[in-house]
């Protein structure tokens, strides 16, 4: 079997509500949640010793049972009852680790696509649907990709179709020793929320019609500024990370924007754009702020796919 290779994508969310807490403990969300081109790529080479073996060119991961692809892979073996198949992947990371990206989810998503391939399991997307829902709440959304509303935890899925979505290109910012841990960026949104949850099906169902039908969807189908984004964590994470509200800052501050917010749970930073041009033009003219303040940064367009094989050859 020849070797496989997988792109892992990013992801912007560029709205994430906090509508109320679930049974079993996580959040009720209403999110709307975009692709960029910004990718981890996964090189996956099939072995006869039915073992799980991970290599990464970013020592800061681990590559044992902790990291997502390992536990993907673990986790479709044990499915299928095949533990006898062994798989080594090699793993070229270029998303930045506990960004807000979902760079670990993209690539568990991608090694449950690429293993399906190289081990012709046959299983499709729907059926990996449902085992990266059980990997995490973003898995998902990376398997499909391009722009969707996400609902439940994250994992019930709304495509907005290609064609309502103009283009649009990111200044992602980042700073190296900021990190925000998930769980804690939710907890601490309890706090604050106290009980001004909703709790019936009904009022989320009230809320996610509102986003379905609400201004951003409309604003995104044309080229132009968008209305104010809103993201929950982001209240919660700026009066901590000090990245966070100078990133921020110098986002609104600098050329205008179409749109600036954190992504995910932080602590990157992300200022929309028409175009690529214009995301590089605005990078250029941060380029001493950047440089002074110590921020990693990237442009990126927003992309239509989520995690996809690469069969063109082209270098992973
Ligand atoms: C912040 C976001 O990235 C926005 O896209 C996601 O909500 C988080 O997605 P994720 O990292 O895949 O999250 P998971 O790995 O499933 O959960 C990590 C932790 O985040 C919290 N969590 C996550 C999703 C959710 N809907 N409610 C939660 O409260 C829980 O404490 C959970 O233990
Ligand atoms: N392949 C991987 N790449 C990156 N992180 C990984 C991977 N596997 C496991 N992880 C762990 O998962 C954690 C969260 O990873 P991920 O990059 O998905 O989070 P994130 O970028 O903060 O995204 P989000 O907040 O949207 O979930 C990391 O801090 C890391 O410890």
């Amino acid at each position: 079997m020849a070797d496989v290779t997988v792109r892992a994508p990013a992801k912007i969310n560029l709205h994430l509500e906090v509508l109320g807490l679930r049974p079993d403990g996580y959040h009720e969300l209403a999110m709307v949640m975009q692709s960029i081109d910004l990718a981890d790529s996964l090189v996956l080479r099939a072995s006869a010793d039915a073992m799980i073996r991970l290599h990464c060119d970013n020592a800061d991961l681990p590559t044992d049972g902790t990291n997502l692809i390992v536990k993907a892979a673990d986790l479709l073996r044990s499915r299928v009852g095949l533990p006898e198949l062994g798989v080594e992947i090699t793993l070229h990371k270029r998303i930045p680790i506990g960004a807000g990206l979902a760079g670990g989810s993209s690539d568990g998503a991608a090694a449950l696509v690429g293993l399906d391939a190289l081990w012709g399991l046959g299983l499709g997307t729907e059926r990996l649907h449902g085992l990266a829902a059980k990997l995490g709440s973003d898995m998902p959304f990376c398997l499909q990709g391009g722009t969707q509303l996400c609902f439940g935890r994250g994992e019930r899925l709304e495509p907005v179709p290609q064609q309502q979505v103009a283009e649009r290109a990111v200044l992602l910012l980042k700073h190296p020793q900021a990190s925000v841990s998930t769980p804690w960026a939710y907890g601490r949104c309890r706090e604050l929320r106290g009980d001004f949850y909703l709790e019936s099906e009904t009022d989320f169902e009230q809320r996610r019609q509102a986003l379905r039908h609400g201004p951003l969807l409309a604003a995104l189908a044309a080229p132009g500024p968008l209305p104010p984004l809103r993201n929950d964590l982001q209240s919660v994470v700026a009066p901590e990370v000090e990245s966070v509200r100078s990133g921020l800052d110098l986002l609104r501050l600098g050329p205008e924007a179409l749109a600036v917010a954190m992504s995910g749970s932080g602590p990157s930073l992300y200022a929309l754009y028409p175009d690529l041009a214009a995301a590089e033009a605005a990078r250029i003219t941060l380029a001493g702020e950047l440089d002074a303040l110590g921020f990693a940064s990237w442009c990126c367009r927003c992309g239509g796919s989520g995690v996809s094989l690469v069969t063109d050859g082209s270098p992973p």
